[in-house]
């Protein structure tokens, strides 16, 4: 007998998990399906460890940078600290009991399993299966995407589970992949120690980013003593009890541990999509404005494929929410999507880059300005390098996209951010006050560096 339910919601990261909670706490009959642990990706394996990390790998740079600026300071990095601490207080050891109480504590209720779709608002889990009478929202992320390298499958590589859970470093690491995760997880193994490879297979890390940013990522793992190569592909994996080798066009690179970080992939297949008429095949599930992907079915998170990011999954979720209570509110809008990777420096941006930009034919006007050559990055000292670029819809004169890369390249993209979803006109961006001596002053000199001539980037100082 199909068990009667208002809502099915298919996996509990940080999306469906709000879903399931917000929902329950409006009074429906809520069931949440979770394979693994409630609250998902990021709390467990990804945002909260990766950046617990980052704080510690920071202390250390900073510690190096304090004898030209304030004296010796001694810092003998223990990774043992990092690991204690993403245990005790970010993951409970990898238990998710009060995410279990909280989700119960709004009168939802927890299913541990595997959902599948079985056609229009079922879903079974085992031998259950569930009739949802308002519908099944899936919210079920993805899982690391294995390059079909020779010689990779069956070795024991690490995904960033391992790497989040990691006691102890290895020596050396090898990471297949200089997008987020990659660049991450590089610069805070090798600040504690571990000699790390980025192997990029695009001419430039963080490629979906501004050219900028990925060459600012370069410099600075270099820095910290990353090997990073970029336009180059694994040919071959082999493994033995000297641990990985790599081959790479004339050469083989060798480390004890072989990191995979080359994006991530949402099994649809297995999550039964077919029986709803949706393309198992596809990337991700087509969603409309109010995260609807067929009659009684929504989607949320990384599954949609509008940007692997918590504060994504938690929007949509919010949309999603107030269509299935029939509530009042806008669609789902992504020009300003934010985004920030947590190396030193922080790279962040929002919108488009250039070059998207230009691809959807916009007039488009650039401004790059260099941080440390402004009063506080010059006050900063060591540490302090980044930059601002501006990229202007010049026919309607507003900001289109921008990147902030510096020490608080994600803190100082908040006022871009709004510029770019209010679409705030250039001409009174240039007419505010940009407090002294801030890092987000350089927007001043960027916004009259955009008063050249369409395409020409402009270089401005502050
Ligand atoms: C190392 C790392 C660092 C990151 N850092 C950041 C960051 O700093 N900021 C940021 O915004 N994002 C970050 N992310 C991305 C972020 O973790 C994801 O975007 C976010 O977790 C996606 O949320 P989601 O709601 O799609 O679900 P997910 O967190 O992906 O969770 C999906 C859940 O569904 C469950 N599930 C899957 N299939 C089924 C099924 N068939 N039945 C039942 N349950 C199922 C899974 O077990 C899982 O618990 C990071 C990711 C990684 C890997
Ligand atoms: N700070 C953050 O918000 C944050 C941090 C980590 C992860 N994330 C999210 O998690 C998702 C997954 O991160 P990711 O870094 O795994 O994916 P990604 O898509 O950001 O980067 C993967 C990189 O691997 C490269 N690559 C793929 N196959 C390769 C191969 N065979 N050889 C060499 N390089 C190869 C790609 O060119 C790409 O640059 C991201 O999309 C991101 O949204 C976010």
């Amino acid at each position: 007998m199909d068990e009667q339910v208002d809502v099915v919601v298919v996996g509990l990261g940080p999306g469906g998990e709000h879903v399931a909670g917000t929902l329950a706490e409006a009074g429906l009959d809520v069931v949440g399906v979770e394979a693994e642990l409630v609250g998902g990706e990021c709390p467990y394996w990804g945002c909260v460890p990766s950046k617990m990390m980052i704080r510690a790998a920071n202390l250390v740079a900073e510690a190096c940078r304090t004898p030209a600026l304030a004296g010796p300071a001694a810092v003998t990095p223990d990774w043992s600290r990092v690991a204690d601490r993403i245990r005790r207080e970010a993951t409970d050891d990898w238990n998710d009991q009060v995410a279990v109480e909280r989700l119960e504590g709004k009168g939802g209720r927890l299913v541990r399993g595997t959902g599948r779709l079985a056609g229009e608002r079922r879903v079974t889990v085992g031998d259950r299966t569930f009739e949802a009478r308002r519908g099944v929202v899936l919210a079920t992320g993805g899982r690391p995407r294995i390059p079909s390298v020779p010689g990779l499958a069956g070795t024991p590589y690490w995904t960033n589970r391992d790497a989040m859970a990691a006691k102890e470093l290895p020596a050396s690491m090898i990471v297949l992949g200089g997008g987020a995760v990659g660049v991450e997880v590089a610069q805070v193994f090798a600040r504690f120690g571990c000699r790390v490879t980025v192997l990029e297979g695009q001419e430039r890390l963080l490629s979906h980013e501004e050219p900028e940013a990925g060459e600012l990522a370069a410099k600075a793992l270099r820095a910290d003593g990353v090997t990073v190569l970029t336009g180059v592909r694994a040919r071959q994996i082999v493994y033995g009890e000297a641990g990985f080798g790599v081959h790479v066009e004339n050469e083989v690179l060798r480390a004890e541990r072989l990191l995979v970080a080359a994006g991530r992939y949402a099994d649809l297949g297995a999550l039964g999509v077919r029986t709803v008429g949706l393309d198992p095949a596809a990337a991700a599930v087509p969603t409309d404005g109010r995260m609807r992907a067929a009659d009684g079915l929504w989607a949320v998170g990384d599954l949609t494929g509008r940007g692997a990011f918590t504060h994504v999954s938690m929007y949509q979720a919010q949309i999603a929410v107030r269509d299935i209570l029939g509530e009042p509110g806008p669609e789902a809008d992504y020009r300003a999507l934010p985004r920030v990777t947590f190396t030193d420096p922080e790279i962040a941006a929002v919108g488009l880059t250039e070059r998207q930009a230009r691809e959807r034919g916009l007039r488009v006007r650039t401004s790059v300005t260099g941080l440390s050559a402004s009063t506080r990055g010059w006050i900063h000292g060591p540490g302090g390098e980044g930059f601002l670029k501006l990229v202007e819809d010049a026919d309607r004169g507003v900001l289109v996209g921008a990147t902030s890369a510096g020490p608080a390249g994600g803190e100082l993209l908040y006022g871009l951010n709004v510029a770019v979803h209010a679409e705030v006109p250039v001409e009174r961006l240039r007419h505010m006050i940009y407090t002294y001596p801030t890092f987000h002053r350089a927007v001043e000199p960027a916004l009259a560096g955009l008063r050249r001539p369409d395409g020409v980037s402009a270089r401005g100082a502050c």
